[in-house]
């Protein structure tokens, strides 16, 4: 299996006379198709690390080290490449979905018309072929009524669909990666689990590789099959999902998953356990 990202020593500083390191020297590869969760404590430097993938970190913060991303035969290093090397990339290679999804979502664009940009820009898709190519992306993230919500500015639809048509904008160039960083957690707990299972079965269906960022342990045991931890900006620990949440080596992974029980250890399993005794 050849791979479709490699980190190598990266670095996430701020610029300027402090210069701290808010990422420190991490390393790992993501092999194509395969499924990487990271987890870390707030501030441990994941979303930076998901952002210098993405080639989106802008002044003051500055990226050193070096990420590979296949492209073809050959590979981009996002990190030191150019902006319109970056722009060809971004979307038809990797795509991302953010926690919040206004984050990437134009507020004053149609969705249809804000779905087509990516349709026609890396698939070449124009005329009827490209109408039909944004309703087909809109049904696939299980839109009901995908006209309406083609006509629809982004603030006309409800969160849980909002977050679908980032996925669909996420997906529509058909990246072999997929950075989702903390993709549910700003949804009402009632969507989560539906958003969650759209973007696993878009995954697997895809066969793409995922880099997926999340406090819910459970959740990324169930979509990762390694998992890297993270923090104060470097790497803890990565290996295989079942190593990492079932045995952990390091004591900060033990307390991560120790954190995780214990609050399932205070949720009764049946919600109207509590109501009947
Ligand atoms: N633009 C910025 N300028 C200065 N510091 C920043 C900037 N962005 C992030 N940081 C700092 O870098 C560190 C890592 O941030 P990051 O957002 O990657 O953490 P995280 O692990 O994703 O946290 P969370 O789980 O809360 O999302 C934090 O200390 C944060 O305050």
């Amino acid at each position: 299996m050849s791979d479709i990202l490699a980190v190598s020593h990266l670095g996430v500083h701020l610029d300027g006379p402090d210069g701290r390191r808010l990422v420190d020297d991490v390393s790992f590869d993501l092999a194509d198709g395969q499924r990487l969760g990271v987890i870390g404590e707030s501030g441990s430097g994941k979303s930076l690390t998901a952002l210098a993938i993405l080639g989106l970190l802008g002044h003051p913060l500055r990226a050193t080290g070096s990420i590979r991303l296949a492209v073809g035969d050959d590979t981009v290093d996002t990190v030191s490449a150019r902006q319109r090397r970056l722009d060809a990339v971004r979307g038809s290679v990797v795509g991302a979905v953010f926690q919040e999804p206004l984050a990437s979502l134009d507020p004053l664009m149609r969705i249809g018309a804000q779905l087509a940009w990516p349709l026609r820009h890396h698939r070449g898709l124009r005329g009827d072929t490209l109408r039909a190519a944004v309703l087909d992306a809109l049904a696939e993230v299980q839109l009901a009524e995908p006209e309406r919500i083609a006509r629809s500015l982004i603030h006309e639809v409800s969160g849980g669909q909002r977050q679908r048509v980032a996925i669909a904008l996420a997906l529509a160039a058909r990246p072999r990666l997929l950075i989702a960083d903390e993709p549910t957690t700003a949804l009402d707990v009632t969507v989560q689990a539906g958003v969650l299972e759209l973007l696993q079965s878009a995954v697997r269906e895809r066969g793409m590789s995922l880099v997926f960022i999340s406090h819910d342990l459970p959740v990324v045991a169930g979509i990762a099959d390694r998992v890297l931890v993270m923090r104060n900006g470097r790497v803890v620990e990565v290996g295989e999902t079942r190593q990492i949440l079932g045995a952990p080596r390091e004591d900060y992974t033990r307390t991560l998953v120790g954190a995780s029980r214990a609050l399932d250890d205070l949720l009764p399993s049946d919600p109207l356990e509590g109501d009947r005794a």
